[in-house]
């Protein structure tokens, strides 16, 4: 077992991470993007110049996470506004990029909305494009003040949940400043609870197939100093059952309005593993991440990928259908494969939702619909 007790330097803060950024160069406005299919090995960017261009990019998860694919989205529509391209066509394309996380939509229909109320109220397609471009800048900003939240929130619902001071906090996926326009959602708290002196331990999830957790949580651990140990996803049960867990955090992609949480496959039986062992399992996401309008879980669309992803080891990604070559293969070829990007987990197996409003324990649809009656966020249906 590796050394429970080694401690990295706390308040070790890494350099700032550019994840997404709009340019201005002289042949026009552009969305630069850290190319998260290239990461830990290469930190290169993206330099997208029109919505095609961006939707490639959220298909192979070069950009990914539901709080960033909001903010993408947005960015998106503004790109299409200020370069005067067809916005009902670009809010369309990137709608549809990715099905399940809910972040994606709703960002796209908030800038598209600002758009066409400022065209509305007889501003020129320039002036409109500028309106679209603060909207995007606005959401982002609120995205990164909603995740400072999240993280106080959620290091202090463990700090009540856990005892002893120091959390050994098991996570899946990748959910910090790569997923968001500040640290993050879930990986914010286990930082949060890293600079406070209170973690202990960060397992990490290498989140088969794409290897999310591997890739791009233990990169962002290692930036922010912390003690870490990377783990295959079907290594969990045996932390459980060793008694090394002392809670799970995990991010989400759409939670419904009964309480059910869509998030990246695997987080299910991690919430079964943690209701038998009488562990917390605490989601955390920003309101935005939750969908008042899909009423439960088996109402969720669950985006199926291409099960090249599975039956080969290949970067990047492929996007739905790409059946591209170059990946080394891991099964015979032909094989068939099952490739959910996510699986659904029922609100009886979640403890606690932390949000940038406060939380909820036990998860209950009026506790939840309480929580977003709250939020500040702009309400686009
Ligand atoms: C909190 S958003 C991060 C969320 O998004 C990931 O999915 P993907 O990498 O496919 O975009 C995963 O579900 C994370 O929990």
């Amino acid at each position: 077992m590796a050394d429970q007790d080694a401690q990295s330097p706390v308040g070790s803060e890494p350099a700032g991470l550019s994840v997404l950024r709009w340019e201005e160069p002289p042949e026009g406005p552009v969305l630069v993007l850290l190319d998260q299919t290239r990461l830990p090995a290469e930190e290169t960017e993206l330099v997208c110049t029109d919505v095609p261009a961006l939707v490639d990019a959220i298909r192979t998860l070069a950009v990914r996470g539901a709080p960033l694919l909001g903010i993408a989205g947005a960015y998106g529509v503004a790109l299409a506004a200020v370069r005067g391209f067809d916005v009902a066509e670009a809010a369309g394309l990137l709608e549809q990029a990715r099905p399940t996380a809910v972040n994606l939509g709703y960002g796209v229909r908030r800038a598209a909305a600002a758009y066409w109320a400022a065209l509305d109220k007889g501003a020129g397609p320039e002036q409109a494009g500028a309106v679209t471009l603060a909207e995007a800048r606005a959401l982002h900003r609120e995205d990164a003040e909603a995740s400072g939240r999240m993280a106080r929130f959620g290091l202090d619902l463990l700090d009540e949940l856990v005892s002893g001071g120091s959390h050994r906090l098991l996570t899946h996926c990748n959910t910090g400043a790569l997923v968001s326009g500040g640290e993050g959602t879930a990986l914010a708290v286990a930082i949060g609870a890293h600079r406070a002196g209170r973690l202990r331990r960060l397992w990490v999830d290498e989140t088969r197939p794409l290897l999310q957790g591997a890739r791009l949580t233990a990169y962002e651990a290692a930036r922010n100093g912390m003690p870490y140990s990377l783990l295959t996803d079907n290594a969990a049960g045996s932390l459980f059952a060793a008694g090394e867990v002392d809670a799970v955090l995990i991010g989400a992609d759409r939670i419904a309005a009964d309480g059910s949480v869509a998030n990246k496959v695997g987080s299910y039986p991690l919430a079964v593993l943690a209701k038998y062992h009488h562990v917390p399992f605490i989601v955390v996401a920003p309101t935005t991440t939750v969908d008042l309008l899909t009423a439960d879980g088996a109402s969720i669309t669950v985006e199926q990928r291409s099960g090249r992803e599975v039956t080969e080891l290949t970067f990047p990604p492929r996007g739905a259908g790409d059946e591209g070559t170059g990946g080394v293969p891991v099964a015979p070829v032909g094989t068939q494969a099952y490739n959910p990007a996510f699986d659904i987990t029922p609100p009886e197996l979640v403890t606690a939702i932390v949000t940038e409003e406060g939380v909820i324990s036990p998860v209950t649809g009026a506790g939840l619909a309480e929580l977003c009656a709250r939020s500040s966020q702009v309400t686009i249906s």
